[in-house]
């Protein structure tokens, strides 16, 4: 499977959890995404989980902003919190307000435990270690989105009803996300290590993503189960 253009980095940690990527990015859930086959109740359940997901995110973004070491790293990352909590956010409430669940219940949602798993999981790698433990570990949400957008975009039914949610993120202005989040991570293992692939952190790096990827195929299994 190639990766889509993301950066060095991405390539190099792509290659190193195929299995698992396939796993998150060809999932059964993304499958009827496409095909429209998804059960409604399956997607609400998702996007409602998703909602509280999406807030613990910004919550990792900030510590990103943290434990930037430049002030360009400061920008990406503050720049990301905005777009969490004052735009991506509007596609989850929007769609569940016209099911008839408000803001005030989405912020109320119990967490599922593979949810509450992935977002502290992730949080918990950028408090133990530095931006790059975190960046390996928020990678795959980004960046597997991007790809999963793009190849929807592809092969979808024309008129399944999840055609907003797909081009949400196969949208150039999501790919450019994709691509500069790359870019930034790029950067910031050329500043803190040098090459990614003769460090001695290679191996923990790669543990990251491999995990959090692995927690991306629960988060989906988990809006199947509903
Ligand atoms: C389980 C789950 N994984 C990934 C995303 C996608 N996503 C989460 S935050 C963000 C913006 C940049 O970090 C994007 C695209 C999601 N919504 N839910």
């Amino acid at each position: 499977m190639t990766a889509p253009d993301y950066g060095q980095t991405f390539a190099l940690w792509h290659g190193g959890a195929q299995g698992q990527w396939r796993d998150y990015t060809r999932h059964a859930f993304v499958a009827g995404l496409g095909d429209g086959t998804l059960p409604r109740a399956a997607f609400l359940h998702y996007l409602t989980q998703d909602y509280v997901f999406l807030v613990h995110f910004a919550r990792a973004w900030s510590l990103a902003v943290v434990k930037s070491e430049t002030l360009e790293e400061m920008r990406t990352c503050a720049a990301t919190v905005d777009a969490l909590v004052n735009h991506e956010m509007a596609l989850h409430i929007g769609v569940c307000a016209a099911h008839g669940i408000d803001e005030a219940a989405l912020f109320q949602t119990a967490e599922a435990a593979p949810n509450l798993a992935y977002t502290r999981y992730v949080l918990d790698a950028g408090l133990q270690g530095d931006f790059l433990d975190l960046m390996a570990a928020l990678a795959p949400c980004v960046m597997g989105y991007g790809e999963i957008g793009l190849h929807l975009a592809q092969t979808c039914t024309p008129d399944t009803p999840y055609k907003d949610w797909i081009d949400t993120y196969a949208a150039p202005d999501y790919q450019a996300v994709c691509k500069s989040v790359g870019a930034m991570i790029d950067d910031a293992v050329t500043q803190r290590i040098g090459s990614l692939a003769t460090s001695p952190r290679a191996a923990r790096l790669q543990q990251r993503f491999t995990t959090a990827t692995q927690l991306e195929v629960g988060f989906w299994q988990m809006g199947l189960d509903a």
